[in-house]
């Protein structure tokens, strides 16, 4: 059986989240920092740590079947790789910025200015894409957000996340460019191959139960199908007899984003000594 290779940072804003994915998938490796190659000693997969802007090109090669690399270094790459799966983290937002005193408000008013970037491929497609052809990029490899102060460029394109170092330099956004996030990408034809769909599902298994909470009720029976109408569970809420005949205990699972919303409304329909935990997976 060949052994797939899986490229992930080196070190830097995606390595830990990286690494964590893998180990919540069950992998066992060793994460020294001065190694550049791992193996997984109880999967068929070895672990390369790279810079994030070789990432897609050694997909697309092949060199490695799989990469987990932020969607703004593939754009910029150009790399012919496929989209296998979103991550959910590494989120931020590729944007122009411009001095906190400048007047700029249109797009169109960047004609004739010059711009620092580490993009310079996306900011010259979107430049193209607003017809505002005369602008001249200029192409930094980082620390972009000193450009403007130092008199190098009048704006700035470049990752926004809190917006804190854009405002700890004066400056302030003034138009998106495009929305990222780490994906998992692959070779051409890989997700055909069975151990990268093994891997595949025990990452949406994984995915999928940072999304959930595990949520352990009581309630009164008079309230219980009130209650139940705000759970959805996997297929459909436990009710587990209480000693107390009049009540029951509730198991359920409920989504990340709509947390609080959910918790006050089942206060509101009668829960009481409400339990949450996390959940490690979700295999389905
Ligand atoms: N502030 C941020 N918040 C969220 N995600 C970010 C942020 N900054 C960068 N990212 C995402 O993480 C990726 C890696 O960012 P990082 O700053 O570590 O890159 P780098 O300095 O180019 O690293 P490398 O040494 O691997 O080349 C970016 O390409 C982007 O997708
Ligand atoms: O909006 P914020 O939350 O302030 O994040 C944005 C900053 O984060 C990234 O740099 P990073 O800190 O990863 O350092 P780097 O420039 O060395 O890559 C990016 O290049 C911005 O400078
Ligand atoms: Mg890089």
């Amino acid at each position: 059986m060949k052994t797939l290779k899986i490229a992930i940072q080196k070190s830097g804003r995606l390595n830990e989240k990286s690494v964590e994915i893998l180990k919540n998938c069950g992998l066992s490796f060793e994460n020294y920092k001065s190694s550049l190659i791992s193996s997984v000693t109880n999967f068929p997969l070895e672990i390369l740590f790279l810079r994030d802007d070789d990432i897609p090109e050694y997909v697309q090669d092949g060199i490695a079947d799989l990469g987990i690399v932020g969607e703004n270094v593939i754009t910029e790459t150009g790399a012919d790789v496929t989209y296998l799966q979103k991550l959910g983290f590494g989120k931020c937002t590729l944007k122009i910025a411009v001095p906190n005193n400048s007047n700029i408000t249109k797009i169109s008013e960047l004609e004739g200015l010059a711009i620092a970037t580490s993009y310079p491929v996306i900011l010259e497609k979107f430049l193209q894409q607003n017809a505002v052809p005369n602008v001249q990029v200029r192409t930094i490899s980082g620390s972009v957000e000193i450009g403007p102060g130092l008199g190098l460029s009048d704006a700035i394109c470049d990752i926004v996340s809190t917006g804190g170092t854009l405002k700890s330099n004066g400056l302030k956004p003034f138009a998106e460019v495009m929305k990222s996030e780490a994906v998992l990408i692959g070779n051409k034809g890989t997700e055909f191959n069975p151990e990268v769909q093994e891997l595949m599902q025990r990452i949406r298994s994984v995915l999928r139960a940072k999304e959930t909470k595990y949520v352990v009720l009581n309630v009164a029976k008079t309230d219980l199908k009130k209650v139940v109408e705000l759970l959805p569970g996997v297929k459909s809420p436990t009710v587990v007899p209480l000693f107390d005949q009049d009540w029951v205990a509730v198991h359920s699972v409920i989504a990340e984003h709509d947390f609080w919303e959910k918790i006050n409304l089942l206060k509101a329909a009668g829960a009481e000594g409400i339990v949450v935990m996390p959940i490690e997976k979700i295999i389905t």
